[in-house]
Parts: structure tokens; sequence; C-alpha cells
């Protein structure tokens, strides 16, 4: 079967999305606070209604099993939230209601099932919040197999160009990525063995998302010697596949042992990586599970590599 279609509508409502994230923060968003204590913005909320609202036109039946649900917007004493982000969306979509735009939120609430999307709106909020790195995350799921995603990552550097890379794979036909501004995707592959200038490892920026210290010596064990380079969200699994880094190491944060990684932080980074020639599992070796439910409860960590290294580093880590 052929995802053209999904592929195409997949790309072109995370552009758009990816276009009012830079519009929102130009204007420094607030953080909002979630009942988690996590942050969440305007441009989360309105990424998430305009990819919802693209859904729903092309693949009505399709579940979508988003982060953000427009529950604490409908409050009355969000109101002036609400029409902050309606503004932002409608200069994309100019005729949008505040009653559409709650509604296209909340097409996120849709559960894991035989096939589904998993949208992360914005991924690494804090990152979009200190004007670092963030992406917009969309990925197709049939029968617990990732066919096909897209991230966004409008803060990516481009060389000789404004920042902004596409990253998108499909499952059998590669990865492949193209400058936000514009341009013609060209395939992307992991970094080779012999090329020692890239090979580094990225981590989280944020300390409690991980175990730093632990990620530095495995990333050493298996003879990464330069200092991890720190980058927020699905963006390093685009660094991963366009071979500029060999290695993303995500391993259980001391101090929250029992967290369990989301579905949408994670599909459609890993498919780009798989797509680049490299993999992706849980810090024991096995493959993440994407046909549960919204958290994977049965793994643990996230490693990405290159495949050349990942073996290897799965043996460190399990010794
Ligand atoms: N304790 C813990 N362990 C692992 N992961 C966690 C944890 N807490 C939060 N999160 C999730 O991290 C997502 C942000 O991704 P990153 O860690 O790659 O980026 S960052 O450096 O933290 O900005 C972030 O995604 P967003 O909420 O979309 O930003 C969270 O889902
Ligand atoms: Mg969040
Ligand atoms: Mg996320
Ligand atoms: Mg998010």
């Amino acid at each position: 079967m052929s995802y053209d279609r999904e592929k195409q509508v997949a790309m072109e409502a995370a552009i758009l999305a990816a276009k009012l994230c830079q519009q929102v923060r130009q204007d420094i968003p607030e953080a909002i606070e979630k009942q988690d204590k996590s942050p969440v913005t305007v441009a989360d909320y309105g990424s998430q209604a305009i990819i919802c609202k693209a859904l729903a036109e092309t693949f009505p039946n399709d579940p979508v099993v988003g982060e953000e649900d427009a529950t604490e917007l409908r409050k009355p004493e969000m109101a002036d939230t609400l029409n902050k982000m309606l503004g932002y969306v409608q200069n994309i979509i100019p005729d949008a209601t505040a009653d559409q735009v709650t509604d296209w939120i909340d097409r996120g609430n849709g559960s894991v099932s035989p096939r589904y999307w998993t949208l992360d709106p914005i991924d690494g909020t804090k990152g979009f919040l200190r004007q670092d790195q963030y992406a917009v995350a969309l990925a197709l799921i049939e029968d617990g197999d990732i066919k096909v995603g897209v991230l966004a990552c409008p803060a990516m550097p481009v060389e000789g160009s404004e920042p902004g890379m596409l990253y998108v794979a499909v499952r059998g036909e590669g990865a492949q990525m193209k400058p936000l501004a514009g341009g013609e995707l060209q395939p992307i592959h992991v970094v080779s063995p012999d090329d020692t200038e890239n090979l580094r490892f990225v981590e989280s920026v944020e300390a409690a998302h991980g175990d730093q210290s632990r990620q530095n010596a495995m990333a050493q064990a298996v003879g990464i010697t330069a200092a991890s380079v720190r980058v927020d969200s699905q963006a390093k699994y685009g660094i991963v596949a366009s071979g500029k880094a060999a290695l993303y190491l995500r391993l259980p944060s001391p101090k929250y042992p029992d967290y369990r990684e989301n579905i949408w932080d994670h599909a459609a980074g890993a498919i780009v990586v798989e797509e680049a020639g490299g993999k992706v599992t849980d810090m024991y070796g096995k493959p993440l599970n994407f046909a549960e439910g919204q958290k994977m409860i049965d793994n643990r960590g996230v490693v990405v590599s290159n495949g050349v290294l990942h073996e290897k580093i799965i043996a460190v880590l399990n010794n």
C-alpha cells in the first residue's frame, strides 16, 4: 500500500503548524502550567488545532492521539488565552471560530487503535520557551508499526539559509529532509562508522528527562569521547537521521524511575531514524511498543543509534 497521500497531508499540516509556532515565538509567548506542572502555550494548542483539522478533512475515520486537549481552554477564565490562540489560528485559517478550534484540538483525544495518528503539536515546549530547539511531530501507526513520520523543526540551523528543517519518512521508502523555507526533499542517511567528525552523541537539555551522567559514561564506553550535544525535543532524531550525530541516549532519570515515555515523543523521530538506516530500541534492546496505549509501559528509556553502534551500546548498558 502507498502512503503518498498520508505523507503529503502530514507534511502540509506540519508546515502550517510550524508557521504558527514561529509567529507565536516571535511575540515571546507565556507559559501556562498544566495539571502535571509542565508548560503549554497558545502555540501548542494552535498547532494541535491546525493538524487535527487537516487530518479530519482527509482521514475522518482515523483517531488522533495527541498530547493536548481543550478542557482547560474551554473554562471561562481562559477566554483571553483562547482568543489569543484563535487569532494565531486565523492567520492560517481565516474563518476559524473559537468553537471549531476547541473541537479540532479535542479530535486529538483519540485512542491507540489498529490505525491511528499520534501528534506532539510542540515537542520540547521548554525549548520553545527558551528560544531553543523544538519540533512538531506527527506519525501514522498501523498494527503497531510506524508507517509515516513527519518532524518539523523550525529552529534547526540550515546552511546558507534561514533556520527550519523538515524531516519525513515512509516505511520502506527511506528518509528525506528539506528546508522549511522551501526546496526539494533530499534523501538522508545516518553517520557511517568511518566518519569520526560526526561520531558525537545527543541528549536532552533538561537534566530531569534522562540520566546525563550515565549517558555520558555509556557514550564513552562505546568510543565517543566528545562531550554531548544537548538539544531539546525530537530534533535529536533529525540530527541522528541526517548524520550529524551517531547516538541519542535517553536513560530513565534517577529522579523519576517510574516515568514511562509517551508515544508522541518518539514515533515520528523513530521512523525518520530507522528509514535513514539507524536503529531505535529501549535501553534493553526491546522495540518501542506503539500498540498498547499513550504510554510505552513495557519500555524503559530510549536508545537511538546509527545502527552500527547499537549492539555495542545495548551491551554496555546491560552488562
Ligand atoms: N521525567 C521525564 N523523563 C523523560 N521525558 C520526560 C520527562 N518529563 C517530561 N518528559 C518529556 O520530555 C519531552 C521533551 O523532550 P526532550 O527531553 O527531548 O527535550 S528537552 O531537552 O527536555 O526540552 C516532553 O515533551 P513536551 O511536553 O512535548 O515538551 C515530555 O513529554
Ligand atoms: Mg508537554
Ligand atoms: Mg513531547
Ligand atoms: Mg508537546
